[in-house]
């Protein structure tokens, strides 16, 4: 595959959607051909089943049935939206994806980061992307910033008790640790204008050396 595969990264109110937008629209500018989507969701399919496993009516729903969920709308959005924006040459940009179900489902529900990574190897056959900016914040932190948000629908896992939402910033830490090479940490608690320079600047070097590659 061309493109060049980016996903972001990290707990509740960490700010992804927000730089996102902003990298978004200096990309465009730029003219370059460049995908913004997320997860769950990105394509009508994946959407739904975002509606369902977000749900706070859900309560009753079983962590595995949670795990599978998230694959197979990882599954869906992959098939339809990702890898025919990489097999054109497009920039992928997405906010949230496998990393997101190894440190919810498998280190904050306890599943186990190794065995959904084996779920979710059915779903993306081995493709991973090339690089993923963790953006780092204290769960308290972020889920202030949410709460203060009131435009924002609150989702199921929104409302996990706080230690919950520690340990999925823990599983995010054990997930760069295990994989320094492609997992980039950016303080997301600083100013929005700070957290955008700083991923700024990385896409930037990430797309140079895409372009010098092909
Ligand atoms: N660096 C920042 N400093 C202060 N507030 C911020 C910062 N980044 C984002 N915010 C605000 O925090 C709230 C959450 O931001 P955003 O929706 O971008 O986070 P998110 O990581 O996408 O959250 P989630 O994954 O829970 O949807 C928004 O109201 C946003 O304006
Ligand atoms: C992809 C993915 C997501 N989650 C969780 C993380 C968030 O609580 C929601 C998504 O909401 P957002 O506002 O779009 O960030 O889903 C998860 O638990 N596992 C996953 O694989």
């Amino acid at each position: 595959m061309q493109g060049l595969f980016i996903t972001i990264e990290g707990p509740e109110g960490a700010g992804k959607t927000t730089i996102i937008k902003m990298i978004e629209k200096e990309l465009t500018k730029t003219g370059v051909d460049v995908i913004i989507t997320r997860e769950p969701g990105g394509i009508h399919i994946a959407e739904q089943i975002r509606q369902v496993i977000l749900d706070p009516n859900n309560t009753s729903m079983d962590a595995r049935t949670e795990a599978l969920l998230y694959a197979a709308a990882r599954r869906q959005h992959l098939v339809e939206k990702v890898i025919p924006a990489l097999e054109r040459g497009a920039i992928v940009i997405c906010d949230r994806f496998l990393d997101s179900s190894l440190a919810y489902q498998g280190n904050a529900r306890g599943l186990g980061i190794e065995e959904i990574f084996a779920v979710n190897q059915f779903a993306i056959q081995e493709l991973m992307p090339d690089k993923t900016l963790y953006f780092d914040i204290e769960p308290e932190a972020g889920l202030k910033r949410i709460a203060v948000n009131k435009g924002r629908e609150v989702n199921r896992l929104d409302l996990e008790k706080l230690d919950f939402h520690y340990k999925v910033r823990e599983g995010y830490k054990k997930l760069i640790d295990q994989f320094p090479e492609r997992i980039i940490e950016i303080d997301a608690s600083q100013s929005i204008e700070k957290v955008y320079s700083q991923t700024k600047e990385i896409i930037a070097g990430l797309l140079a050396l895409h372009s010098e590659k092909e």
